[in-house]
């Protein structure tokens, strides 16, 4: 062949890719949806083509928004979301629990599953189909009731560390009170000895909450999910800790608010061939490899001690890692069924960050509910002194029982409570897997057209929003308190008559179906187990009267803020006083 040819043939196959990578995202992004069956449902009017209608998302509280829309267009309807894409949201509950449980119609939408690999590759939150079953089959185990009982004790001495180190915190105060009336005494009476000085009020320290959480959840997740101490709670303030948490903390960081170039690259397909890499991400993708190297030594390390004490010895071993490690090396598990050295490795940052992120967000919430509501907390605590009046129990080897703890109806019923009106995550997005996806309804929704129909169409890779802070918030389900933190709800027999498709009856907080939260008995011991040690020991209020913590809806996973402070980032500022 002649160079010439060469040259036209190679520039003609330059050609055709070209059009390929400029013509498929243009049609899948922008004509695709244009054709779509959702275009014909009714819905709010976008503020613009690139904003949509998700600023009316973030001026409110989350759910709110699509509480409004309800009331104007039905329990079903189309908002636009970023870059003007159209978004299914439906109230339906028939339509609901039919998304959740066919996950096989119902995939991750392209841009979810693109952030979750981003910040914490491709474990169970990614992994889909066959892989996803492999992976789900392999951890159960190490969820299960009878496992996460004996897990708990990891999260007891967690919680009692804690509250040692607040006592001493407390101690010192009152030392550095009591001198302080010595020394006022001495010099204002000349009359008697300083011990005659007036009795010291009851000492109390202002400590940051969702600072203590954290350090409080990191500690937790990493010993029971992977049996590696972080020694968070021990780490003075900004003192270089352990590696895996200082890459930890970047990812968490990074997705805590996407940058404008980030948002583009997400949504419009074409723009993720741009040369750049936006610097947070950049981060996170350093953090991310340092995770996996991280993780790749416990791996081996686990895998060494294994070999050397023998399987037996290993069976004591409840963690997370040792349940994966053991159910991969094991002749019982069928070949087809282990998985490969990788996916254990995606293991370790995806429950690294689900496990500690949702958990201490939604302990942050309850904390300053009870902070902000001394009855509740004064409740709180009654129940919790009557059921286990001698505080000595309370020591690092002897402690209330799993069950002792769930039997317990007002902490529930708090837990609960702050799971509803706080969801940590506010929605799911799943995308129609396949043309001519039908979601059936419970009650009839007239489209554009004046027609009336009792289901929903979709074309392949239409997006839809699963609820969960609309759903939890919404007064036709709760009633009129609906936005009230009450946790007599989940006592008096209210709730009976709601059939929300959760893993835990009546709730969304943690999804439902095939992808509903793993670690959902987990989270629920550890928010209990904080609660009884921390407020069976402390009066927790907000460090001033006239705080309030308040909460922004224009990030994914949201923490309380200071009203009127939102310069200095998420803070639970609470002063703590010895009981
Ligand atoms: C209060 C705390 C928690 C909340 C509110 C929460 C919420 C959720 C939600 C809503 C999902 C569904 C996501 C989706 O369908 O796209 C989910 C899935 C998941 N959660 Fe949690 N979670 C919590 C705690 C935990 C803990 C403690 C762990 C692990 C130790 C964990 C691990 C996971 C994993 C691995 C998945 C993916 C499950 C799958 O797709 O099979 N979560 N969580």
């Amino acid at each position: 062949m002649s160079t010439v040819l060469t040259f036209l043939l190679f520039f003609f196959i330059i050609i055709i890719v070209t059009i390929h990578i400029l013509l498929r995202p243009l049609s899948q992004g922008f004509i695709r949806p244009l054709l779509s069956p959702l275009c014909t449902l009714p819905g709010p009017k976008p503020f613009n083509y690139i904003w949509g209608s998700v600023k009316d998302i973030q001026s409110n509280d989350p759910g709110m928004a699509h509480l409004k829309w309800i009331k104007e267009f039905g329990n079903t309807f189309v908002f636009k979301g970023l870059f003007s894409i159209n978004r299914l949201y439906t109230h339906d509950l028939r339509a609901v629990s039919h998304i959740i449980s066919n996950p096989d119609t119902f995939v991750k939408a392209e841009d979810y599953k693109i952030g979750v690999s981003k910040l914490t590759g491709k474990g169970l939150i990614w992994a889909e189909g066959d892989l996803h079953k492999r992976q789900r089959r392999a951890m159960n185990p190490a969820f299960s009731t009878q496992n996460v009982k004996h897990l708990s004790n990891v999260i007891w001495d967690k919680a009692l560390q804690l509250r040692e180190i607040w006592l001493s915190q407390l101690d010192e105060a009152r030392c550095a009170t009591s001198s302080d009336n010595d020394i006022d005494s001495g010099y204002e009476s000349a009359s008697g000895p300083a011990s005659k000085a007036a009795p010291s009020p009851p000492a109390s320290v202002n400590v940051e909450g969702i600072q203590w959480i954290t350090k409080f959840s990191f500690d937790v997740i990493g010993l029971a999910g992977f049996g590696h101490a972080f020694n968070f709670l021990q780490s003075a303030d900004g003192e270089e800790g352990d590696e895996l948490l200082g890459a930890l903390q970047t990812i968490s960081k990074s997705g805590e608010k996407m940058s404008f170039l980030s948002t583009i690259m997400l949504f419009i397909p074409i723009a993720r061939y741009l040369p750049f890499v936006p610097e947070r991400e950049h981060a996170a993708v350093n953090a991310l490899s340092t995770c996996r190297r991280v993780g790749g030594e416990l791996i081996a390390a686990r895998k060494q001690q294994i070999a050397e004490e023998g399987e037996d010895e290993d069976e004591k071993r409840k963690d997370l890692l040792s349940h994966l490690i053991r159910a991969n090396i094991s002749p019982s598990v069928p070949e087809s069924m282990k998985l490969t050295d990788e996916n254990v490795l995606d293991q370790i940052p995806t429950f690294l960050l689900a496990g500690h992120e949702t958990t201490a967000t939604s302990l942050s919430w309850t904390v300053a509910e009870l902070a902000s509501k001394p009855a509740i907390q004064d409740k709180l605590r009654a129940e919790i002194v009557a059921a286990f009046p001698d505080d000595s129990d309370l020591e690092f080897d002897s402690h209330p029982s799993y069950d002792e703890i769930n039997a317990l109806p007002y902490l529930d019923g708090v837990v609960k409570e702050a799971l509803r009106l706080y969801p940590t995550i506010q929605f799911v997005k799943r995308a129609a897997a396949h043309d001519n996806t039908v979601i059936p309804l419970s009650e009839d929704i007239t489209l554009r057209d004046g027609s009336v129909v009792r289901e929903v169409r979709l074309n392949k890779g239409d997006n839809i929003d699963v609820p969960i802070a609309g759903l939890q918030r919404d007064p036709k389900l709760w009633g009129e308190d609906a936005l009230e933190f009450n946790p007599e709800r989940w006592m008096d027999g209210r709730t009976s008559q709601i059939r929300l498709p959760g893993v835990v009856q009546n709730l969304m907080a943690f999804m439902g179906g095939a992808h509903g939260c793993i670690g959902y008995k987990f989270a629920i011991a550890e928010m209990k187990i904080f609660l009884f040690t921390l407020i069976r020991s402390f009066k927790v209020e907000l460090e001033r009267a006239d705080m309030e913590i308040v909460r922004s809806s224009d990030v994914f996973i949201t923490r309380p803020l200071v009203k009127g402070e939102f310069e200095k980032g998420n803070r639970l500022p609470l002063k703590v006083t010895a009981l």
